[in-house]
């Protein structure tokens, strides 16, 4: 069976003044994967995330999301499109003058219709579906440790049930525990909630702990994209180095011992 492309990247273009970031890049995400996208330092991996997320406009190219055509779609178009999509930053980007229940119902807001109480039930699920306690919930961001804000920050992106859920670096900053936990609720989620996955990352361990598939970007453009065994034998310089260190190595090997 074909699996359905809920992102389709054609042809993006992104500059800031002279400076291009991306020329000529193509992707595709597939229905239900987890999608890695890799590349050096600047090579564009939040500048991606955000056209593709509606939140910067590129210079030139097409990005199709969920059937509708990004550029050119209506008020109404983009504001239900909004709807079906969650984004989570690097640092949670969590309003401090809220709770984290109040946070989560930032988004609920949008939607008519809903009671305070409702939406505070609702915001309670997503902070529970997130690892996080209900007193967790009634913290203020400043209360909580980098990973409970983190979790905090992905509550807050599953609020409106989206079907693509997009996180840029989300194990950056955690200590290795922490970060395979994360990778772990990652992994469960887009299980348990048929999610598609955008995920930027520097991370290998979480690269090879959740993705599917990978994106590995250079050249100012999507480089090649498969799944991790075949980034091995890619013949790039930043790819070989990237893949076959050794920290791939210990990466590789620790996915292989969970596989046993
Ligand atoms: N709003 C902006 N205005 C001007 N330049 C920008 C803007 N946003 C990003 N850039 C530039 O675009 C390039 C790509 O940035 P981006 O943050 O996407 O890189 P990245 O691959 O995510 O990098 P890193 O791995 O270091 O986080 C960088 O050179 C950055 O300086």
């Amino acid at each position: 069976m074909m699996a359905e492309t809920v992102i389709e990247v054609r042809n993006l273009r992104n500059q800031f003044g002279r400076h291009v970031v991306h020329d000529g890049l193509d992707l595709d995400v597939y229905r239900g994967e987890i999608l890695g996208v890799v590349g050096g330092s600047g090579t564009g991996k939040s500048v991606l995330l955000r056209s593709i997320a509606g939140l910067l406009t590129p210079k030139a190219g097409t990005v199709r999301m969920l059937g509708t055509e990004v550029r050119g779609a209506s008020e109404a178009e983009l504001d239900r499109l909004s709807h079906r999509i969650g984004v989570m930053f690097q640092d949670g980007a969590l309003f401090s003058s809220l709770t984290v229940r109040e946070n989560v119902e930032v988004p609920l807001r949008r939607v008519a219709g809903l009671t305070p109480e409702t939406r505070a039930g609702l915001a309670r699920l997503k902070i529970a579906l997130s690892g996080l306690s209900v007193e967790a919930g009634e913290k203020y961001p400043a209360e909580l440790s980098g990973g409970m804000r983190k979790r905090a920050g992905l509550a807050r992106a599953l609020a409106l049930d989206p079907e693509i859920l997009f996180l840029d670096e989300p194990t950056a900053g955690l200590d290795p525990i922490g970060a395979a936990a994360f990778d772990d609720l990652i992994r469960d989620l887009s299980q348990s909630l048929g999610l598609t996955v955008f995920l930027v990352t520097h991370d290998l361990d979480t690269l090879y702990a959740v993705c599917d598939r990978v994106a590995v970007l250079a050249e100012k453009r999507v480089l090649v994209a498969g799944p991790l065994e075949d980034m091995v034998d890619v013949d790039h310089p930043w790819v070989r180095e990237y893949f076959l260190g050794p920290r791939a190595r210990a990466a590789r090997g620790a996915r292989r011992r969970d596989e046993e």
